[in-house]
């Protein structure tokens, strides 16, 4: 042991070396985890996997798997020609009281003291830089959202298959909404220099089954965004309101889902209306979310925590929201999503059955524009149930496609002629009983002239 520290100590006097430790948590926090020991995690992963001879395995959830370097091993990375020796390590001892052992993660680095410049200067910024990017490219998109009493967000991991190539819509106002993301997405110097925070506002409006959540998921798919679905009916008040809108990450959409329905609109009284109700102090004490808490998050002066952000309501009517909750500036664009259209049905075939174009599409194309029919409705017929031991064909899906308009049209027709029917009746009853109310007039006279 005499000649090895001899050996080390003649080591260090002739290549001088300096160390940096990253501990797992920091210092002052054992709760809170070193943002640049995770990057460190990240950066090494790589590395780890390609050279390490012990390695250990977390799971990610899902099929993620993550490979990262095993206590006590070691692994060298090379930048600018500059050596770099990474270690893992985990100091224990006992610490409390009740005899439990404290365990401290740490990963060192240790390198030639003449790239120390290299290492401060440019190697640290280097793996900050690489983890993120990586961090990035494997991120998977969450879907959050919040339940009662709690001020917090829950997760699952957000896999959803729509995309704007399988959302049946009219292709010009398609095209129109996938432009104004793309710009919204690319245009962060443009806000910054009109002077406005980086959100969008769009309100999706539409009968039930026109594919407004649809459109939501292929939003988050094509910008690569978080969702954050907000329940306002299980939000307390403003300050719950706030502490989960403050909470949402950037690069996110915000979806409040019907808007009409929610506790929002019961609270949409004027300030007279309120004073005039005799319960509303207490109402206010209990739930006093109000619609000017949920606008000033909006575009108030909160909307400014946060870039990189957009918020979508959907409702089924918009002709109930307060104006001042759709007006421009805070809803930028408004979608309406109507019933399923010729162009909207080729989507849905191409995506359905694979079909471009078929013979029947003619009469399917007549059909529509006399029949209101949602495209959920539509899906719902082309949808090839796989579960059955013969697959039918396009053509039967079609021709079900027209009994199903042709069917409708008649009940509507029928529908309608038992009401001029019924109408007609009405009319004969009224005759009827007009021609009473003469008769017993005619009556009443007769007596008079007798008497
Ligand atoms: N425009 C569309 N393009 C493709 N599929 C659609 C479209 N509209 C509806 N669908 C299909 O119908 C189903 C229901 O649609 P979705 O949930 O998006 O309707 P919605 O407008 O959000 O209805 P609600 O108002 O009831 O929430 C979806 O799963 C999807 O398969
Ligand atoms: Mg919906």
């Amino acid at each position: 042991s005499l000649v090895n520290r001899l050996f080390a100590m003649i080591k260090a006097f002739l290549f001088p070396q300096i160390r940096i430790v990253i501990p797992a948590n920091s210092d002052n926090s054992y709760w809170k985890k070193n943002s640049f020991y995770m990057a460190v995690e990240t950066y090494l992963r790589a590395t780890a996997s390609a050279e390490a001879k012990s390695l250990k395995a977390i799971s990610k959830g899902g099929d993620k798997l993550n490979l990262k370097l095993d206590e006590n091993e070691s692994i060298t990375d090379k930048f600018c020609g500059a050596v770099m020796n990474w270690g893992y390590f985990c100091a224990r001892n006992q610490t409390n009281s009740h005899h439990e052992k404290s365990e401290k993660y740490y990963y060192t680095l240790n390198f030639s003291k003449r790239h120390r410049d290299l290492v401060v200067g440019s190697y640290l910024k280097h793996i900050a830089e690489t983890s993120h990017e990586l961090n990035a490219k494997y991120r998977q998109k969450k879907l959050y959202t919040n339940s009662t009493d709690e001020e917090e967000w829950t997760s699952v991991v957000f896999k959803h298959p729509a995309t704007f190539d399988t959302l049946a819509m009219d292709t010009n106002k398609k095209n129109e909404i996938i432009n104004d993301l793309t710009c919204f997405r690319n245009s962060k110097n443009y806000y910054a220099k009109i002077g406005k925070t980086w959100k969008r506002g769009y309100l999706l409006y539409g009968p039930p089954g026109t594919g407004k959540s649809t459109m939501i998921a292929a939003m988050a798919n094509f910008l690569d965004y978080d969702i954050y679905d907000l329940e306002l009916t299980a939000v307390k008040n403003n300050t719950s309101l706030r502490t989960l809108l403050t909470n949402t990450s950037h690069k996110s959409i915000l979806v409040i889902e019907d808007i009409d329905c929610t506790a929002i609109t019961g609270d949409r009284k004027s300030e007279g209306q309120k004073k005039s109700d005799k319960d509303d102090g207490d109402y206010l004490k209990k739930n006093s979310l109000t619609l000017s808490g949920l606008l000033n998050f909006i575009d108030g002066l909160w909307s400014a925590c946060g870039e990189e952000r957009i918020v979508v309501f959907t409702t089924n009517h918009v002709d109930k929201l307060d104006p001042a909750l759709i007006r421009r500036g805070r809803m930028d664009m408004h979608i309406e999503l109507s019933y399923c259209s010729y162009e909207a049905f080729k989507v849905l075939a191409k995506n359905y059955l694979d079909l471009d174009s078929h013979p029947l599409f003619d009469e399917v194309c007549e059909l529509l524009k006399t029949k209101n029919i949602t495209p959920a409705d539509v899906a719902e017929v082309l949808i090839c149930n796989t579960m059955e031991s013969k697959v039918p064909g396009a053509t039967e899906r079609l021709e079900e496609l027209i009994t199903v308009l042709k069917k409708d049209t008649k009940q509507e027709e029928r529908g309608e002629t038992e009401e001029k029917e019924e109408t007609e009746d009405e009319k004969d009853e009224t005759e009827k009983k007009d021609e009473k109310t003469t008769e017993e007039k005619n009556e009443t006279e007769n007596e008079k002239d007798e008497t």
